[in-house]
């Protein structure tokens, strides 16, 4: 089960491969963790944003983690799965699944489309944080359509079993905020800004593109932490531009795109209504391929 001292340090939302047929890529997915540099970050999340968790039905997170657990083998990385829908009863049935299969935590995302109530939000985690696995709140308003405020943040908090806020609100305002007061652990779930959200007190970062660039971001986290701030400066400003690429369009679509033509992955395949990325964008990445 997962801790509050282990919510640091980079943590990657895998991205979900897919074969031609839609069907998820265990093959391809299991040469992929292999190359990931996975004595360098802290803990590997499926079934995110990036994983494609709106696409990927309950029955498959069962094998996508069974290939996880093979591919990491021995390494000590705590496993998180995005377990959060827009209801209530689902999300906990979602969230009592991943704990009956073992999972370190789950990645609960704010409930979307309904834009219920601040207090319904709160009640929303508090039935889900009873489920007894640690629970770490995803912010993404951006995505979902609501936004939290400080007040309901603190609140929750407070409750038994929320473990740290992963804050993808697309400014560093609400971490800057939130750690000025006694809050648990943040990670900047919005790559561009990850130095300014350590700056701000965020205790790491879950980072899309460090499925691709884990050893760099990794790098820049040690560097910040020892004091290096300079050195991680200008080695995260090298980054800036591709980072950039990977969220002109839809993530993970760019992603895909790029680790499949690294050969990282067998194809840059997602499931409908996501589609492959411009011939435009597919131009601008290959620079980098
Ligand atoms: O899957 C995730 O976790 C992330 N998703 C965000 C998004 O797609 O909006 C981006 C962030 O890098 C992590």
């Amino acid at each position: 089960m997962l801790t509050e001292p282990e919510i640091k340090g980079i943590w990657i939302p895998l991205i979900t491969p897919l074969n031609l047929d839609d069907e998820v890529d265990h093959a391809s997915f299991e040469r992929f963790i292999q190359r990931l540099p996975l004595f360098d970050i802290q803990g590997l999340v499926l079934n995110g944003t990036t994983g494609e968790s709106p696409t990927i039905a309950i029955h498959e997170i069962v094998n996508i983690l069974e290939t996880v657990r093979k591919s990491i083998g021995s390494a000590p990385l705590p496993l998180m799965i995005g377990t959060g829908t827009n209801d209530t009863a689902g999300t906990i049935r979602r969230t009592e699944q991943a704990g009956l299969l073992g999972a370190d935590a789950a990645l609960v995302v704010v409930p979307y489309y309904s834009r219920p109530s601040q207090a319904g939000i709160i009640e929303h985690y508090r039935k889900v944080a009873e489920v007894g696995v640690p629970i770490m709140v995803y912010d993404i308003p951006g995505r979902t359509g609501v936004s939290l405020t400080v007040d309901t943040l603190r609140t929750l908090f407070e409750i038994d079993g929320i473990v740290g806020l992963k804050d993808s609100t697309g400014s560093t305002e609400m971490t800057s905020k939130l750690v000025s007061y006694d809050a648990k652990p943040i990670l900047c779930g919005e790559d561009i800004l990850f130095l300014d959200a350590l700056r701000s007190g965020a205790s790491g970062g879950m980072a899309a593109s460090a499925n691709v660039l884990a050893k760099e971001f990794a790098g820049i986290y040690n560097l910040f932490k020892s004091g290096e701030h300079d050195a991680a400066k200008a080695d995260f400003t090298e980054l800036i531009p591709l980072i950039n690429l990977l969220f002109k369009e839809s993530n993970p679509a760019p992603l895909k795109w790029l680790l499949a033509q690294k050969g990282w992955i067998s194809s840059d395949r997602l499931r409908l209504p996501m589609l492959g990325i411009s011939e435009q964008l597919q131009q601008e990445l290959s620079f980098y391929v």
